[in-house]
């Protein structure tokens, strides 16, 4: 559904470049649910934007709904929905009327748009608020009704820009449900970006991690984190003398009187741990074990905490 090929966007702005996406070779299935993340700056957009045809790359090619992006952007904005981050917030339409607009907007006819758009106020449970400006709904109807116009056109591929970014827990949730309601009723493939560690890891079937414009993880989440992270396991000890002695013989990183180990297998390492530190000598007094999340994958792999550089950036 989608291949790309060393796909590279370098900005030239006020005598700075900036290489915003390097590189980037990717391929994704006929029906796959793709979660793209990455700190801020990382080249997540500008990866949407190229293959979405908004933006034109610098080098290297894309196929895109069967599409090439470069020679054919006209069939592959026909075969795609694209939802930009916050497109629908200002406008002053009824939710209903919107819809029609872009189905009109899309070349689909009268009888075909209406019947459309009544499917998706169903199925994106907006039926309460069809009569509404949109400009007066909360921010996560404001997001269903973007993913309406998104689809309005039948596409058979979908990205989303950070389609939660800003949505209270709540809401977010049940955008997600939509999502993935969406994917399995209707096979459509879908392409998102996203800061939310947890959405991606609990929702996406492939995780594609992005840092400073290239490509540094692709795979489930759970590979991902079993291959780069492993289990956290935290020893607590009596003093930071025997802290200091069972991070000798265990390895790991030791603070105060606790360590922590990176281990594949927590529940099988940690009471052969206890025991052979016990028979050492050294007491354990208090032990967590803990699995691993996408963030200690991003750690692994960068160094830097995605969860902290997310948090400085929405602060
Ligand atoms: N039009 C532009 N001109 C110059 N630099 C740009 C332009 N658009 C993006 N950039 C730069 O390219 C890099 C990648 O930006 P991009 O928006 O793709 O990142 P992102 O991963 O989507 O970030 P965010 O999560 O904050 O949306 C950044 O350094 C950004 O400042």
């Amino acid at each position: 559904m989608i291949t790309a090929r060393r796909l590279t966007k370098t900005f030239r702005a006020k005598g700075r470049t900036v290489d915003a996406v390097t590189d980037l070779d990717l391929s994704v299935a006929p029906g796959e649910l793709v979660a793209f993340l990455g700190p801020n700056g990382a080249g997540k957009s500008t990866t949407l934007r190229m293959l979405t045809t908004l933006l034109p790359p610098t080098s290297g090619d894309a196929v895109v709904a069967g599409c090439d992006i470069r020679r054919d952007p006209a069939g592959v904005r026909s075969r795609i929905g694209y939802v930009g981050q916050g497109t629908s917030g200002g406008h002053t339409q009824r939710v209903r009327d919107e819809l029609h607009a872009q189905g009109a907007f899309s070349g689909m006819g009268r009888r075909e748009t209406r019947a459309r758009a009544d499917e998706l106020i169903d199925s994106l449970e907006l039926g309460q608020v069809a009569n509404r400006q949109v400009q007066s709904l909360s921010g996560g109807q404001k997001r269903r009704v973007d993913i309406a116009l998104g689809l309005i056109h039948r596409p058979s591929l979908l990205f989303l820009d950070e389609p939660s970014t800003g949505l209270d827990p709540h809401s977010r949730a049940n955008l997600w449900e939509h999502i993935v309601d969406l994917r399995r009723t209707t096979g459509t493939t879908i392409f998102l970006t996203t800061h939310y560690l947890d959405e991606a890891d609990q929702l996406a079937e492939r995780v594609m991690v992005m840092d400073h414009g290239r490509v540094i993880a692709d795979d489930t989440a759970a590979a991902l984190k079993q291959r780069l992270a492993g289990d956290r396991v935290t020893l607590e000890f009596g003093s930071a003398t025997d802290a200091a002695a069972a991070a000798a013989r265990l390895g790991g990183d030791h603070d105060g009187s606790s360590i922590s180990v990176a281990t594949p297998d927590g529940d099988v390492a940690l009471p052969r741990w206890i025991r052979d530190l016990d028979a050492a000598g050294l007491e354990v007094v208090a032990a967590t074990h803990r699995a691993p999340t996408l963030d200690d994958v991003f750690l692994a792999l960068t160094g830097r905490s995605l969860r902290e550089e997310g948090a400085a950036a929405a602060a």
